[in-house]
């Protein structure tokens, strides 16, 4: 009889509070992100996703609970593993771009955190310009860049150093509905491709619907519900 070794799920959070001031905000949250998988935070106003995403991102520390990703562990009692070291990749919905560096330079920034030399700094950042389909931006700045290109700009700095985990917090809702409805597609292919697991946060049911293999319904600091959608769609990486 064989027995296949299970890999824990690369991001696994136990029984998470958080709190601001005399407010809970998250009430014994549990979630667990399979390998390879995008699971999408959706709710209300409010509910909490941003928050738990902080969490994961090691922006905020919480009241109680434990988190690991994969065997790691990142947060238990006092315990914080900082943001740095937990190989994440990050896209906000203000695009947080460095205004005074070059597309170029803002996404080689976290391959030059990680001390990559320059001759590898320049071939990864092509290539992740070039997935974005921006290739030839990398002189420009981000002003120069309309809202859509920017947000490219921030998902190709996600990327470049090819963390473990990426998170998105609302990436599209800036931006109109068309492009919003295509760089949506653009997205769920391209983190296909790349088989990270992602946690991505959004108030829009049919952009959870259209990116993720599960979503997480929350609702007043919990969740609610984990609805998988159809299995087909979950990434070949998938160990
Ligand atoms: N720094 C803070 N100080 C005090 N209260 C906060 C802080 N950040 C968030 N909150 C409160 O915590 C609750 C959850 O906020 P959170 O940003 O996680 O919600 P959300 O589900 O992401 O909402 P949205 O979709 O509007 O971004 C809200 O009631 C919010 O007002």
């Amino acid at each position: 009889m064989s027995h296949a070794k299970v890999d824990p799920a690369a991001i696994r959070v136990q029984h998470v509070f958080h709190h601001f001031a005399a407010t809970p905000v998250l009430n014994d949250v549990c979630l667990e992100v399979p390998k390879g998988t995008i699971m999408a935070l959706l709710g209300p106003s409010g509910c909490g996703k941003s928050t738990l995403l902080k969490l994961l991102a090691g922006l905020l520390h919480p009241d109680a609970g434990q988190l690991f990703f994969g065997e790691q562990k990142v947060v238990d009692g006092r315990f914080s593993l900082p943001p740095e070291k937990r190989d994440l990749g990050m896209v906000f919905q203000d695009y947080a771009l460095w205004p005074h560096m070059t597309v170029a330079q803002n996404v080689a920034f976290p391959l030059h955190m990680r001390g990559v030399r320059v001759s590898e700094r320049q071939r990864r950042t092509l290539e992740a310009l070039d997935r974005v389909g921006l290739a030839d931006f990398g002189p420009r700045r981000p002003s120069e860049l309309s809202g859509g290109q920017q947000q490219r700009v921030a998902l190709a700095r996600a990327i470049v150093a090819e963390p473990q985990i990426l998170l998105f917090d609302e990436p599209l809702s800036n931006l109109d509905r068309n492009l919003r409805e295509s760089l949506c597609e653009e997205m769920a292919v391209l983190l296909r491709q790349l088989g990270t697991t992602a946690v991505y946060v959004t108030h829009d049911p049919h952009e959870a619907e259209a990116l993720a293999h599960g979503i997480a319904r929350m609702e007043g600091g919990a969740i609610k519900r984990i609805d998988w959608l159809d299995i087909s769609r979950v990434s070949p990486f998938v160990a």
